[in-house]
């Protein structure tokens, strides 16, 4: 009895076909037309569902193809089919002529009779080609390239062009290469034996076809051929536009692409770190969870990722979980799954999508838990929207650290392959030998041994290798991972990222340091944020604010900063202030304070209390729960009924009313009345409740911090000597920059000039040093109104004329001028004159801007700085608001008149009533001042 062969199914035998690199016989390549080139076409006719051909080529990164991309020509550009697979992009590169047939398929998005679908094989995603439908022997294979703007798509069918006679074989099978050689003027299509393969004829073109032949069918094609030519020549010049706009947003979703895939592998080495903030999602029912954010965010952009025309069309998927489709050129797909699947696909490497495990199942509780609270849904009289215990993903990662012990080679570091992932020691040598037939390596070996260029590309590649092995760790919870510098002893993955340049990975402390100098970051990224505050860019949800997202990514990036961004309150709480001024650094330096004494608060309470989300905060029920986690986290101590940080108390009473108004104005919006409801409570709550368990004794440790505290003025002896040391500094300083403009001497002469500035006016040194660019330039330097003049007095009207004025922004936004002198103004002009040779970014909008990054000096450590070089007696003495308060002192001693005290108060920048009430001296010193006067007075017998 014969065996009967059980028939494979079309996956089963795509993935032979693959392993095996083989073509399926029935498939034959044919010369379409010039324009067109070949195709594909069946000798045979093929079944619905049935497996294709796979689109061969070189699996490469988005990094990879970012690169190639810029070298390609248009044709090999062709050829590159980028695609998602594991959360990250992907590329297959067809561009090298290796005979394989999924290369030559032609697009058709009318009516393709394949698609493409994408399987993973041995941990790694192919491309393959199947049936959508029956198609019919000798019909050309297409399938829809996805939504671009192909060139040939707005091509009418009448532009194209002429079929060549039908059956002859010599045309038809043409090498490819005879195809490139086909005369370029001359369009020239062969006959297909499918209709529509040829583009289909105008009615006017067959008819003479058939009614003419040839000779006639020629002269016809010569006048429509200088139309076509007409019409191909816009059509080239508005694809060219569509690709430079094409590669400009796919370059931008590159790096956005890299840096969600790094920032998700330091997430997942958080998600091994403390459990409080290992926090995947949004809790608020209508937002979405970062993860959600990503998939969605990318699900916007992949519409097709599940849109089939036939579902059943597709072999059967169930036993590989990651088969996902890939029908799209441009557009990427993107599994619906995801949200659950981020945390344990995130690798770059080759790690399997894992469907659904216990992470998944405490992911989705979460997502749940807003759902409950807005059903009223509470046990315990705690309402909480995550009930769920927390999570620990994984076990603890470590990253491998040096031998402990001094006998041990120090060499002994095992960096992994990019192309094999195995573990090598001599990694240089293993590329020569094993992988020099990869682009990358190739062109590292191609430079001299010891050249730079070498040494950095292999550094790359080792680097990338090792980010692979880091990625498919932390998507399988377990292992160590390799950073570029190994630490001293066993730490844990969370104390580390990758430099979202190179992929390295480095100490999270010291990471600001490597990206300063990273060789992998391009010009334009330049780092902006200083030390620690690193820009990462992640993709935001819809509905957060787009300025608020970009605070929120540009902060330290440790535990505080992922709460931050997972909760939607905190961001909105956020919002809330942007939306109410003008933008400016400075104003979001202070929203990015408070959104993360926010988050500090959230990761106090959900340590100390069962609160978990910012919406618990201000339900009127977890009151106690949130005087509990604010006296934790603002150092309360019971016994003494005082705190350590009072100021951090009273900040997080104001920031909790406001979060109150916002959750209250969010859920009135979503209809979400018990919530609404609950949030007016709380503030009802806080109106009545927050000074007796919070304020009162906060405000009590700030003022007793007071009781005892000398009022030291600063010795009038010490602020001359202040003087006349920064003019000497200042004239040095000016000097030295102008013979030698470097980081350095700007530095100096924007230290000594602020300090003079401050000292002069007598101004909060907060205001000048933040004294803009554009304000200085700006400056009304118009001649005074004569009629003005006529009321001074010689020497005000000679005062008048030495100082320029410049008005800046002071407290409550009230206008401070701030007087210069000639000295200070050549200062500044020097300083302006040399930003640029002296690296201060353009983008910083400071007159005493710090060079590198887009910060300004700040005035008060230039006091303490040139308060002790000065030599004074009392150094410490020597601030800008006790040289405030000096002034303010001694206007009192001196006996200015009414008006003449309310003029000093606005040009010190604030208003009588705190000018007499905090600027004063305390009350003893000014009796003193008062009595020695009347004293002296009285001993010239004035009185
Ligand atoms: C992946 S290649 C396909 C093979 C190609 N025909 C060849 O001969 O090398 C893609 C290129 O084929 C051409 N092409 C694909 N589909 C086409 C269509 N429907 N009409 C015209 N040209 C098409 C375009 O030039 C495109 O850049």
């Amino acid at each position: 009895m014969s065996k009967r062969r059980t028939r494979l199914s079309p996956q089963a035998e795509a993935i032979q076909f693959i392993l095996s690199g083989r073509e399926k016989p029935c498939f034959k390549v044919k010369c379409i037309s010039d324009f067109k080139g070949r195709g594909v076409f069946t000798c045979t006719p093929i079944e619905k569902g049935s497996f294709v051909a796979e689109y061969r080529g070189e699996l490469i990164s988005r990094y990879e193809l970012d690169k190639r991309q810029k070298k390609y020509t248009e044709k090999q550009n062709a050829f590159l089919f980028d695609f998602e697979w594991n959360n990250s992009a992907w590329c297959i590169d067809a561009s090298r002529e290796d005979g394989s047939l999924g290369r030559l398929v032609n697009d058709c998005h009318k009516s393709p009779n394949c698609k493409m679908r994408r399987l993973t094989v041995q941990g790694k995603p192919h491309l393959c080609l199947f049936a959508i439908e029956n198609i019919e022997a000798e019909t050309e294979i297409t399938y829809d390239y996805g939504d671009s703007q192909w060139p040939w798509r707005n091509l009418a069918p009448s532009g194209m062009i002429q079929t060549q006679h039908s059956g002859d074989p010599e045309v038809s099978e043409r090498p490819s290469s005879s195809f490139q050689q086909a005369p370029s003027g001359m369009i020239q299509t062969q006959h297909s034996g499918d209709p529509e393969v040829s583009e289909r004829p105008s009615s006017s073109f067959q008819q003479a076809n058939h009614s003419t032949g040839i000779a006639c069918f020629k002269h016809v094609l010569t006048a429509e051929q200088l139309r076509v030519k007409q019409r191909l020549q816009n059509l080239k010049r508005h694809h060219d536009c569509c690709e430079d706009r094409y590669e400009k947003a796919e370059k931008e979703r590159i790096a956005r692409e890299r840096q969600v895939t790094l920032s998700l592998v330091t997430r997942i080495n958080d998600s091994v770190g403390p459990p409080s903030v290992d926090d995947g999602g949004f809790h608020d029912g209508n937002s979405t969870s970062p993860n959600d954010q990503i998939s969605n965010d990318m699900t916007d952009e992949s519409s097709d990722a599940t849109d089939y025309d036939d579902a059943n069309y597709v072999p059967d998927s169930s036993g590989n979980s990651s088969d996902t489709s890939s029908n799209s050129r441009d557009l990427k797909i993107i599994d619906n799954h995801l949200p659950h699947k981020v945390f344990k696909e995130i690798s770059l490497g080759m790690a399997t999508a894992h469907s659904s495990d216990s992470t998944n199942s405490s992911l989705e509780q979460r997502s749940f838990s807003s759902s409950k609270m807005s059903s009223g849904h509470c046990s315990s009289g705690i309402i909480c929207s995550d009930s769920s215990s927390e999570k620990t993903l994984h076990s603890s990662i470590n990253v491998t650290s040096l031998p402990n012990t001094a006998k041990r080679s120090k060499y002994n570091k095992k960096q992994y392959c990019l192309y094999c992932s195995k573990a090598i020691s001599k990694l240089a040598r293993h590329l020569e030998s094993a992988h020099s037939t990869q682009p990358d390596v190739a062109k590292a070996l191609s430079f001299n041994k010891r050249s730079r260029e070498r040494k950095d590309l292999l550094r790359s590649l080792k680097k990338r290798g090792n980010f692979n092995h880091n990625a498919t760790v932390a998507s399988s919870g377990d292992g160590e991972m390799v950073a570029c510098r190994r630490p001293t002893r066993v730490r844990q993955s969370n104390d580390f990222s990758h430099c979202k340049f190179c992929q390295g990975l480095y100490a999270r402390d010291c990471l600001w340091r490597h990206v300063r100098n990273c060789p992998q970051k391009s010009v334009e990224v330049e780092t902006r944020v200083g030390r620690k505050r690193i820009h990462i860019d992640l993709p935001k949800a819809e509905t957060v604010h787009e300025a608020v997202w970009k605070i929120a990514c540009e902060m330290n990036q440790d535990d505080i900063s992922l709460v931050v961004r997972s909760e939607s309150d905190i961001l909105s709480l956020g919002e809330s202030m942007y939306n109410g001024r003008k933008p400016n650094e400075k104003r979001n330096d202070y929203i990015r304070q408070k959104m993360r004494e926010m988050a500090r608060l959230l990761i106090a309470a959900r340590a100390t209390t069962p609160l978990k989300t910012t919406e618990d905060l201000v339900m009127p029920s977890n009151f106690p729960h949130v005087i509990q986690a604010v006296r934790s986290v603002a150092g309360y101590d019971l016994d003494t009924n005082s705190y350590k940080t009072p100021s951090l108390a009273l900040k997080l009473g104001h920031s909790l009313a406001k979060v109150a108004g916002i959750v209250q104005c969010n859920a009135i919006i979503a209809n979400r009345n018990v919530i609404a409801e609950s949030a007016k409570q709380f503030a009802t709550l806080y109106e009545k409740r927050w000074a007796e368990s919070i304020s009162s004794a906060a405000l009590g440790t700030l003022h007793q911090a007071k009781w005892n505290k000398p009022h030291v003025l600063p010795f009038t002896q010490d602020v001359h000597l202040l003087h006349k040391f920064l003019a000497t500094e200042r004239a040095k300083c000016m000097k030295d920059l102008e013979e030698d403009p470097n980081i350095k001497s700007f530095g100096n002469l924007a230290q000594v000039t602020l300090t003079q500035v401050v000292l002069f006016n007598r101004r909060r040194q907060g205001e000048v040093s933040k004294i803009e660019l554009q304000a200085f330039t700006s400056r009304n330097r118009t001649e005074l109104n004569p009629d003005i003049m006529t009321g001074l007095t010689e020497f005000e009207r000679k005062v008048a004329k030495y100082f320029d004025r410049v008005e800046i922004r002071g407290k409550r936004s009230r206008m401070v001028p701030v007087l210069l002198t000639p000295d200070m103004i050549a200062a500044m002009d020097l300083l302006i004159k040399n930003r640029n040779e002296c690296q201060v970014h353009t983008e910083n909008v400071y007159l005493f801007a710090r060079p590198c990054v887009l910060s300004h000096y700040r005035g008060s450590d230039c006091f303490r700085k040139y308060s002790k070089q000065c030599g004074a007696k009392n150094p410490e003495s020597l601030t800008s608001t006790r040289l405030r308060k000096q002034v303010a002192t001694l206007s009192t001693v001196l006996n200015l008149k009414e008006n003449e005290m309310d003029q000093l108060a606005t040009f010190l920048g604030h208003d009588i009533r705190v000018h007499r009430e905090f600027y004063r001296l305390p009350e003893s010193t000014l009796q003193l001042a008062k009595v020695s006067k009347l004293d002296s007075n009285g001993k010239r017998k004035t009185v």
